[in-house]
């Protein structure tokens, strides 16, 4: 059976009036947990029910891959790395880079994350006493490229951080805008392009003159981290290292997948906050208690449940990653619906984590979802922020962590206030983001 859904122009102009966020949720309202568009000789095909989420991710997922739909990112953004190869490559890097994201093996990376928040807990200090008000956005984005640029690559400048960040922001706003518009080759020096190429130019030369740098000491004094080790890595048959290419794509791959996500979880959590007061109160009220006026150590975020069932409420609510997609490589059939091969099927966390039949109340913000009883009675994925099976987010726990150590700090002395009569905007533009941003003022508490 054919799945319904919306003829091209309708698609178009829907999403051109209501956004791509919204119109898919007017769709799904309409046509139910399966429906298409087709374009051209391509179909998207939207599917929202936990089975299909499953069965795209885990139990038929030989039939879904990363192909076309990945082009722009890999030709914009970040090449071949692990978000973006498949086969054996993908295999292979996976395997190389697992150990430094197991549970055990990223609580390493805790006293970094506590010690670079400390020096965003004294900058907020000085906005507070000064009371103007700040773009959050940028602060979280600040903190979660500092933090990733330590924990990969072992280093820091301030000045730096702020180019990247910036040149990190135009090109992600820009391969959106490729994924979805037409526009002039980058060799036509438009402004849009000019601004493109400077950026990924930035980027580049930051990643290879770290690795310059790395190369330039002796290799048995190296830190142990993420860039050592794909930089020591061979190949098990040819004894090759990496080529130059692919260890910069995974360089790019891991500054770019690591911080930006984080960011936009983390400013979500300050709208979520200063919008559900009695959640902030209890916060407020676990923090005071298990912490007082002392400083966070790692050891104590046992002791600090709630403040990661807030995180984890906002990745239901407001997931960084609202949809990803596979290519079906051959046909297949999701809730009765056929899949042509070729499709592009796109899995929605943020609408599977509002459907009724599995939340109650799906749109209010409860972070006492997040109970060990109440998460273990639910369906295995309807939640999904960080995909699921052996191609989930290989930096959940990562992020979780420091999603954690950044909330306990900065509401142990801080409550930002948004600005009087902010409503949020939200779009997709690739990530979720907030269209008019995030305007609000630190209170010290
Ligand atoms: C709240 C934060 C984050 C969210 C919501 C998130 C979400 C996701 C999602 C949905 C995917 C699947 C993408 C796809 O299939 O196209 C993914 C993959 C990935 N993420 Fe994350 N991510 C987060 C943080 C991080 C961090 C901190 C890192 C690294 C330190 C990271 C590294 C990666 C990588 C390398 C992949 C590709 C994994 C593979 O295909 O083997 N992510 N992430």
């Amino acid at each position: 059976m054919k799945a319904p859904g919306p003829g091209l122009f309708q698609f178009i102009r829907g999403v051109k009036q209501r956004g791509f966020l919204e119109f898919a949720g007017k769709q799904w309202r309409e046509h139910g947990d399966v429906f298409k568009v087709d374009i051209g000789r391509r179909t998207l095909m939207f599917v929202m029910h936990p089975d299909a989420v499953e069965r795209v991710n885990l139990s038929h997922r030989q039939n879904y891959d990363k192909r076309a739909s990945y082009d722009s990112v890999r030709k914009y953004l970040i090449g071949d790395g692990l978000v973006t190869s498949s086969g054996e490559l993908w295999r292979r890097q996976r395997k190389l880079m697992a150990p430094f994201f197991t549970p055990k093996g990223i609580q390493t990376y805790a006293d970094l994350m506590i010690r670079d928040t400390a020096r965003l807990v004294e900058r907020w200090q000085g906005l507070a006493a000064a009371g103007t008000e700040v773009e959050i956005a940028e602060e979280m984005t600040f903190i979660t490229a500092s933090i990733i640029l330590k924990a990969m690559f072992s280093t820091e400048t301030m000045e730096s951080i702020h180019q990247m960040k910036d040149a990190v922001g135009t090109m992600i706003s820009f391969t959106d805008t490729k994924m979805t518009g037409v526009h002039l080759p980058l060799w036509v020096p438009t402004s849009r392009n000019r601004k493109y190429l400077a950026a990924r130019e930035l980027v580049n030369r930051s990643i290879t003159s770290l690795i310059a740098q790395r190369r330039a000491t002796d290799e048995a004094n190296w830190p142990d981290d993420l860039l050592s080790r794909l930089m020591k890595a061979r190949d098990e048959e040819t004894g090759q290292p990496m080529s130059e290419s692919l260890l910069r794509d995974e360089s790019i791959t891991a500054f770019f997948a690591g911080h930006e996500t984080t960011a936009r979880t983390m400013t979500f959590t300050w709208y979520a906050l200063a919008a559900n007061p009695k959640v902030t109160e209890r916060l407020h009220e676990e923090i005071d208690r298990v912490l007082g006026d002392r400083p966070l150590a790692a050891e104590d975020l046992r002791q600090l449940p709630y403040a990661l069932q807030v995180v984890k409420e906002v990745l239901r609510l407001y997931p960084a990653a609202p949809f990803y997609v596979r290519d079906a490589v051959a046909g297949d059939k999701i809730g009765g619906f056929d899949v042509p091969a070729g499709a592009a099927v796109m899995l929605s966390p943020y609408y599977t984590h509002r459907h009724p039949q599995f939340w109650d109340d799906p749109e209010a913000f409860d972070p006492d979802r997040w109970t060990r009883e109440r998460e273990k009675a639910r369906h295995d994925h309807a939640y999904h922020p960080f995909a699921a099976g052996p191609r989930v987010c290989i930096g959940n726990n990562f992020s979780l962590l420091e999603s954690h150590v950044l909330l306990v700090m900065l509401a142990q002395r801080f409550t930002p206030r948004l600005r009087p009569g902010y409503v949020p905007q939200w779009i997709m533009e690739g990530t979720l983001g907030l269209g008019n941003g995030l305007p609000m003022t630190i209170a010290a508490r």
